[in-house]
């Protein structure tokens, strides 16, 4: 049987960097926010419906996705991100599910998704256990600040529009506390994966 184990957490709290140590250790994981950008490329269809409701304006010259002033647009309205969601999270879904039939038919003991919004979009029912990266405010804020060098408005903009990490914390099977060093994370780590697999 798979142990499939949700990663999650909020933006900047750490989750690529765990999903980084669970893949050194061989486990399979299966990245939401990779694939929420490989289903909006030209031509697929998450793509056209994006133009049709968003407009050719979101569009860089080379007709990609302009990401800077679609998160721009969306970060600051909750109507404009729900609008997106509809359309990319249907085929987020179905892409990390049939990657994790595969891991399953492969007999793998392990498959991690790592999806920041599992518990805003209640995405549970697909995972067996819930493990949370967790960091608290301040240091959230200053390493989205320093990694995507925002302004703090944009920072917090973006850290609003997710349930808080506090709220979280009541919601996850297990916490990795991300504030300490990477030494630290990587031994909760495998203390927590050494439990369930
Ligand atoms: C708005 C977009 C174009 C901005 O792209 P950008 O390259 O700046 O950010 P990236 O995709 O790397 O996301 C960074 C982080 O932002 C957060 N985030 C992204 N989308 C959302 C959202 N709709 N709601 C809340 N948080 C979000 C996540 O923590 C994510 O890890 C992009 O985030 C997007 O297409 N979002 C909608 C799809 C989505 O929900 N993705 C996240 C999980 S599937
Ligand atoms: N324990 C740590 N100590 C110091 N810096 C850290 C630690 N963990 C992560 N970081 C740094 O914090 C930033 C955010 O980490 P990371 O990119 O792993 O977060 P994330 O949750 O995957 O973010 P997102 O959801 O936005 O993709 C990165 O610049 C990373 O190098």
């Amino acid at each position: 049987m798979t142990v499939v184990i949700g990663l999650t957490g909020g933006i900047a709290s750490g989750k690529s960097t765990v999903s980084n140590m669970i893949k050194k250790l061989g486990i399979t994981v299966v990245d939401a926010d990779e694939i929420s950008r490989e289903v909006v490329e030209i031509g697929k269809p998450a793509y056209n419906q994006i133009v049709d409701v968003f407009g050719v304006d979101i569009l860089q010259q080379d007709h990609t996705l302009d990401r800077g002033k679609l998160g721009a647009l969306i970060f600051s309205d909750h109507k404009r991100r729900e609008q997106l969601n509809k359309i990319v999270h249907p085929e987020v879904r179905k892409e990390m599910l049939r990657q994790v039939e595969k891991e399953r038919k492969q007999g793998s003991r392990a498959a991690v998704l790592d999806i920041p919004l599992l518990f805003e979009s209640k995405l549970t029912y697909m995972v067996d256990k819930t493990l949370l990266v967790y960091v608290d405010e301040p240091t959230q804020l200053e390493r989205l600040m320093q990694r995507n060098g925002y302004t703090e408005a944009e920072a917090k903009l973006r850290i609003q529009s997710q349930l808080p990490l506090k709220d979280k914390r009541k919601l996850a099977d297990e916490i990795i506390d991300n504030n300490g060093s990477l030494e630290n994370t990587q031994t909760q780590l495998e203390a927590v994966l050494k439990k369930w697999i």
